[in-house]
């Protein structure tokens, strides 16, 4: 058994988003940590500017009680009003610290919050490259895009404005408390009642916020995939006049993720309705208390005003508390949507000790080998190896076409020699040393692959051509041979020719050319071993043959693997392999295999039934008859308009 077959299955996104809910919220943002600590200085700043301004904040009801009980009642009747002075000036002062404070702690917190986002959204980039494509094959694209922008904005101004809140709220509540308590007594006692209650209402609010947090999040995740797969096929929604039918589907995901966001709305503003009322109530219940301790004598005027300025400095925070909670849960959702993407391990991860191979020939093997997707059922139909003890040796230097039926697993194969996907059993090897001994970095530069689906960037085309090349081999006149012989020459036609900027995946091209500068990026690359899977599919015959042509002098002394989807790609090679039931049934020439083997003779029939022919003589007639009629007609339009 190998080391992928023995591997975990991968977690699925409904078991990931259970593991993170069973995290606690401080164990979850704990994961932060080490994208916290090199910003920790402007942070410790900003929560300690942050403090020290509610406690500029909570002194002014003390110098108030001071001023009421002191220089207003009896400095005033021995007009001494010097007291009073400094007191105001002592408020005033205050005021202005806080001011000052809070400045500061603007400008300290606004620095680290898009740090961390930059820093969080650079790794996940950098995971999602390294990921092998069987990740990509399960994450929708959508869900990985709103985890890199949305979640991580939520991050963002969690980390610049909600984690201070917090910390200066709770502080400011505990002291705010302690101060009532410890001045006021029963009053205190009376307002620190009403903390119980809200302490239970917050606990509930945060189980249930979560989980609707969750599930917006992963609602508006979908959501994207949805416009992605819209927008991405926007000529197929067009062409077959499906917009109405996608713009459906579309309303009724809307629909839900809004329907979520208002639950989500409603729980947060059921909490804040308690959380502005109880604390409004128990100052309400105070004040009748207060008024009677006051004229009981029990309480000075000036602890009763103390009193009630402080503990309007402490509802605010209640309030706040609220809003700040929410705010920490929708980020606490985005961290765990974060690390389920991030905590993925790599299935296909380089050797601990690697092999490099410094004068490669380019033998490829394939030895025994088994392949399965990982989606594939245990048991049952579907449940066989798609390769299933594939046998192969293509020499250094030589060219083999892989032929099979369609389905018969030639792209998976083929996929196999750059690591897209790891063998299941058995081993693929170049020059004898196994693909998965040399790390991936090393395996790439030998090996260069295109596809039938030419993939292209929005960049110039000279940095599409040069994507893969090896550094002493991107001058321009590397990137002409590329693009000659790809027959690319019509990227010169463009405005700003090789540094043309072919639009979002090259889709201002036509399906040809983007085959040919995927070609030309193939070529580029100087590799050993070319892996080519029908990458001259959309091409008009005479341009296939024109680039055959060129590629038969090109590939001499390049390894070649070439899947032939068409009988004219087949006579590119030296050799043919025959694919069949996942194994390779027969290797011969092509005249050979015509006249043994039946299964060839089968596949090659049928791959002439797809294939539209050239030009013959007799289409030439036709077109011939069809001019004429054309130009009949036209004649007795003419007629028609004269008369
Ligand atoms: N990413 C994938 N996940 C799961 N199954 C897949 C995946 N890609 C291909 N398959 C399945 O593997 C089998 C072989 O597919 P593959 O594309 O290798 O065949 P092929 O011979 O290249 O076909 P064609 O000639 O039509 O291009 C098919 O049954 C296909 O459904």
């Amino acid at each position: 058994m190998t080391a992928a077959a023995s591997a975990p299955a991968p977690r699925t996104e409904a078991q990931l988003a259970q593991d993170a809910e069973s995290l606690s919220t401080v164990a979850s943002m704990r994961r932060l940590v080490p994208y916290i600590r090199p910003v920790l200085p402007r942070i410790v700043g900003g929560i300690a500017s942050a403090l020290g301004a509610s406690l500029a904040a909570l002194a002014i009801p003390r110098v108030l009680e001071w001023l009421v009980n002191g220089p207003l009642t009896e400095g005033l009747e021995h007009h001494d009003t010097r007291q009073l002075w400094w007191g105001c000036a002592l408020v005033l002062g205050l005021g202005l610290l806080e001011a000052g404070l809070i400045y500061v702690r603007r400008q300290l917190i606004m620095v680290p919050g898009t740090q961390i986002e930059a820093r969080l959204r650079t790794e996940l980039f950098e995971h999602l490259q390294d990921l092998p494509v069987a990740f990509h094959d399960r994450w929708p694209g959508g869900q990985l895009l709103s985890r890199s922008m949305s979640d991580l904005g939520l991050l963002r101004r969690w980390i610049a404005f909600g984690m201070m809140l917090l910390v200066v709220a709770s502080v400011t509540i505990v002291v705010g408390i302690a101060i009532l308590v410890g001045s006021s007594g029963l009053l205190g006692v009376v307002y620190l009642a009403g903390a119980l209650p809200m302490t239970i209402l917050a606990f509930t609010f945060s189980r249930r916020f979560r989980r609707v947090a969750r599930q917006s999040q992963d609602q508006a995740g979908d959501l994207a995939t949805a416009v992605e797969e819209s927008v991405h096929g926007i000529r197929v929604l067009k062409a077959f006049g499906r917009g109405r039918d996608a713009l459906s589907s579309f309303s009724e995901q809307a629909d839900e993720l809004r329907t979520t966001e208002l639950t989500k709305a409603r729980t947060q503003a059921t909490l804040m309705g308690w959380l502005t009322a109880i604390p409004e109530l128990t100052l309400g219940v105070s004040l009748v208390l207060g008024v009677w301790m006051v004229s009981e004598g029990r309480i000075s005027v000036g602890a009763l005003v103390a009193f009630f300025a402080t503990a309007a400095i402490v509802n605010s925070p209640f309030i706040d508390l609220g809003m700040v909670l929410s705010m920490t849960l929708n980020a606490r959702t985005a961290v765990d949507r974060y690390f389920d993407v991030m905590s993925t391990p790599n299935s296909l991860p380089d050797p601990a000790d690697p092999v490099e191979l410094t004068d490669p020939r380019g033998d490829l093997t394939f030895t025994d080998v088994h392949f399965r997707y990982g989606d594939a059922p245990a048991t049952g139909p579907g449940s066989r190896d798609i390769l299933d003890g594939v046998d192969l040796a293509v020499p250094a230097g030589a060219t083999v076409a892989l032929v099979g039926l369609t389905g018969s697993g030639k792209s998976t194969l083929s996929m196999l020699v750059p690591r897209l996907y790891d063998v299941t059993g058995g081993t693929v090897a170049i020059d004898g040393v196994d693909v998965r001994a040399m790390t991936r970095e090393h395996l790439r530069s030998l090996v260069g692959v295109a596809f039938e689906d030419a993939t292209l960037f929005s960049a110039s085309v000279r940095e599409n051509v040069l994507l893969g090349a090896p550094d002493d081999a991107r001058t321009d006149a590397d990137l002409e041979r590329a693009l000659e012989v790809a027959r690319a020459e019509f990227v010169h036609g463009l405005p700003d020719g090789v540094d043309t900027t072919i639009g979002e995946e090259g889709m201002s091209l036509s399906g040809g050319q983007r085959q040919r500068l995927a070609l030309a990026r193939a070529i580029a690359a100087r590799p050993r071993v070319l892996v080519l899977d029908d990458p001259l599919s959309a091409l008009d015959v005479d341009t296939e043959e024109a680039i055959q042509a060129r590629l038969r002098t090109e590939l001499d002394g390049i390894t070649t693997l070439i899947v032939a989807h068409r009988p004219s790609t087949v006579a590119l090679a030296d050799l043919v392999a025959v694919l069949q039931d996942g194994r390779i049934t027969a290797v011969g020439r092509h005249s050979d295999l015509l006249a043994t083997d039946e299964h060839y003779r089968y596949v090659i029939s049928s791959l002439e039934e797809e294939f539209v022919p050239p030009p013959s003589e007799e289409d030439e007639v036709l077109r011939e008859i069809a001019a004429g009629a054309v130009a009949s007609v036209r004649d007795q339009a003419d007629e028609g308009s004269a008369r």
